[in-house]
């Protein structure tokens, strides 16, 4: 953690996206609260579909239609709530104060473009009066990523290899000097020895340039490298949050402990790697009402159905499950097989099983 203070804090409130579909308008990203802490890296971490990419999106305020923010507030310091800065001020916040690395990094370059002419229309783009400064400061990062930075300058897409442009896509969203970066998952297909060059990469440059940094992957192994701390999203929810060590040392939601369950190289055992059970919900399925969790629940209760998971705030830490509520034995084992052992425990507290 650094503490320079150009690193700004962000402060994601109540943050709901819809995106129209032929049912109707329906959420991909619901009430999200999380806290960007200033010169910390935070990590978003989920399956397929479970709105990562579109909470990335929201903090520079560029949902596409057919999406829309339909709710909520993205605070960053120093330009206070993008959701409602629109126009110029929204360009000028992209790329200046926001620097974002996309998904399709692979792919986003124009591969009509040498690297360096594209660096220069960015610089245009953000009405950049020193523009050799900008070459130098580009060659310089990327020098400093391990390239022959004139030379990628010089080259095209098609030249390049996955870890190069992935670099590439790192240098632009830094060379314009944003302090908050956000890199859509930075090392997706890549080798293991390129994905751990870059997140070292990653690391220095964030600690360097004092950042306020959001990493988004379905890959725990990434967070667990590179991150201060994680939010794991499920159906469009955070459902934990908290400094990565903890979280994953002691996982608090059943979907983060079935994350960990489901790596062999995080349990150390290989034959006590589980996959989770079931598939994640897409937007059609999200259920509207109860955990969006529960149909792949270990631990489901019936007050899961209907009830919304209380948002229960430990230490440092935050989770969102009934389970949670009742303490660390009713995270790790069905309602029922806890109905047994605590059978006759006066303080024990009522489960919706037993309710019924
Ligand atoms: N343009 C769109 N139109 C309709 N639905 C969309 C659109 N973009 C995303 N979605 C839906 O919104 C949900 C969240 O998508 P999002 O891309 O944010 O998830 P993600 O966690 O980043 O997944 P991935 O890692 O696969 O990109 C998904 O159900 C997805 O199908």
């Amino acid at each position: 953690m650094t503490s320079d203070k150009r690193a700004p804090g962000v402060r994601i409130s109540d943050l709901s996206v819809v995106y129209r579909t032929p049912a109707g308008e329906l959420p991909a990203v619901r009430g999200i609260d999380l806290e960007l802490v200033p010169g910390t890296i935070t990590g978003v971490v989920g399956e397929s579909g479970s709105g990562k990419s579109t909470l990335a999106l929201s903090l520079l305020n560029a949902v596409q239609p057919p999406g829309r923010i339909s709710a909520g507030s993205v605070e960053i310091d120093g330009l206070g709530d993008v959701v409602a800065l629109g126009g110029d001020d929204l360009r000028r916040a992209r790329g200046r104060h926001v620097g974002y690395v996309f998904q399709a990094a692979q792919s986003s370059l124009n591969p009509l473009k040498t690297v360096g002419k594209q660096l220069l229309d960015l610089g245009r783009s953000h009405d950049v009066e020193d523009l050799p400064g900008l070459v130098k400061e580009a060659r310089s990062l990327l020098d400093r990523m391990g390239m022959d930075g004139a030379r990628v300058l010089d080259s095209h897409q098609h030249e390049l290899s996955g870890g190069m442009r992935q670099r590439v896509g790192i240098m632009l969203a830094l060379v314009l000097n944003a302090h908050l970066v956000v890199l859509d998952e930075p090392t997706t297909a890549l080798d293991m020895i390129t994905q751990a060059t870059i997140l070292r990469i990653i690391r220095e440059v964030h600690e360097e340039r004092g950042l306020t940094t959001l990493v988004i992957t379905h890959d725990l192994g990434v967070v667990a490298e590179v991150a201060d701390r994680l939010a794991v999203m499920y159906g469009g929810r955070v459902v934990e949050q908290g400094p990565t060590r903890e979280v994953l040392g002691d996982p608090r939601h059943p979907y983060t402990r079935g994350l960990l369950q489901a790596i062999p190289r995080l349990v150390g055992d290989i034959d006590e790697a589980r996959a989770l059970p079931g598939r994640p919900p897409t937007l059609g399925t999200i259920p509207a009402d109860g955990c969006v969790f529960r149909e792949r629940c270990a631990v489901r209760m019936d007050v899961c159905e209907t009830g919304e998971p209380p948002v229960l705030t430990q230490g440092p830490r935050i989770v969102a499950c009934h389970a949670a509520d009742m303490g660390p034995e009713a995270v790790t084992e069905p309602a029922k097989e806890r109905q047994t052992v605590t059978a006759g425990v006066g303080d024990t507290p009522t489960t919706g099983e037993e309710q019924a």
